[in-house]
């Protein structure tokens, strides 16, 4: 494993699709968890580490330091959906923007040494309007969103920074009937896409020669409707 993607959340739902599919089309992935890891692939490689501990982000810093020459890549995934319980406000930004802050400054020059290197950062659809019932997330991943301009503009042009802001991916397994039927009613493409949407784009930005500081929205039209 020479020059690897590293992903973070990569134990469920929509990251261990993503890193198992960039897997299989011949990337080498660094899979980043705070559980054991879910799944084996040969071409996938994982290091533990809870990302709102500084102690353990910077180990796994030093361990990417000290194991590869270079990164092909960086995807931010790694994110909890909390309410908006005082707690959870400093969680989501120690996840959602203070790891994707240290991981960019301190691996920087690794992505430089390879041929392409992508950054991209998972954000949200909702920070386009604002949350009424997630306010911290919803500002947290608008957080994550802006600093994918800083760094484009900052790295570029060897690394292209990039975002992906989906709408409805895949419901949690707790949501109720009536609370799906809400969420399907608010798009104009009312279904439950899965993870598809999202792998697709992030192979047309590890392909892609021309898009830095972007954001792709995966949202089935959820802006064009009032409700
Ligand atoms: N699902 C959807 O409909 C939508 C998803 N998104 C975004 O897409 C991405 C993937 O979504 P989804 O698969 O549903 O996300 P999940 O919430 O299901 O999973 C997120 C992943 O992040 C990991 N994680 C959480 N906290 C930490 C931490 N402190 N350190 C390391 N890893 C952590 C989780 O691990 P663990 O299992 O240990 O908690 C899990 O692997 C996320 O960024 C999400 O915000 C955006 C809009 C809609
Ligand atoms: N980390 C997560 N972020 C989000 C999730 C999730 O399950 N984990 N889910 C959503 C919802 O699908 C929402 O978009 C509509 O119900 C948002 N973010």
């Amino acid at each position: 494993m020479t020059s690897p993607i590293l992903i973070t959340g990569t134990n469920k739902r929509v990251g261990l699709q993503l890193s198992e599919r960039l897997a299989e089309a011949g990337f080498d992935v660094l899979a980043v968890n705070r559980s054991p890891a879910a799944g084996h692939h040969p071409r996938i490689a994982h290091f533990q580490a809870d990302l709102r501990s500084t102690e353990e982000r910077n180990a796994l810093i030093a361990f990417v330091r000290n194991s590869y020459p270079s990164l092909r890549g960086i995807i931010h995934n790694a994110s909890l959906w909390l309410d908006d319980d005082l707690d959870n406000l400093d969680t989501m930004f120690r996840i959602h923007v203070e790891a994707p802050f240290h991981l960019n400054r301190e691996l920087g020059d690794l992505l430089r040494q390879s041929a392409k290197a992508d950054i991209i950062h998972i954000c949200d659809d909702s920070s386009s309007r604002g949350s009424k019932s997630h306010v911290a997330y919803a500002a947290t991943k608008a957080a994550l969103q802006n600093m994918t301009l800083s760094f484009a503009a900052l790295y570029g042009p060897d690394v292209h920074v990039n975002a992906i802001s989906p709408g409805l991916l895949i419901f949690k397994e707790d949501s109720t009937p009536e609370y799906q039927a809400k969420a399907l009613n608010k798009a104009v493409l009312q279904y439950e896409p899965g993870a598809e949407p999202l792998i697709q784009a992030v192979f047309y930005l590890l392909e892609s020669n021309y898009s830095t500081g972007s954001n792709i929205v995966i949202n089935g039209g959820r802006h064009l409707r009032r409700n």
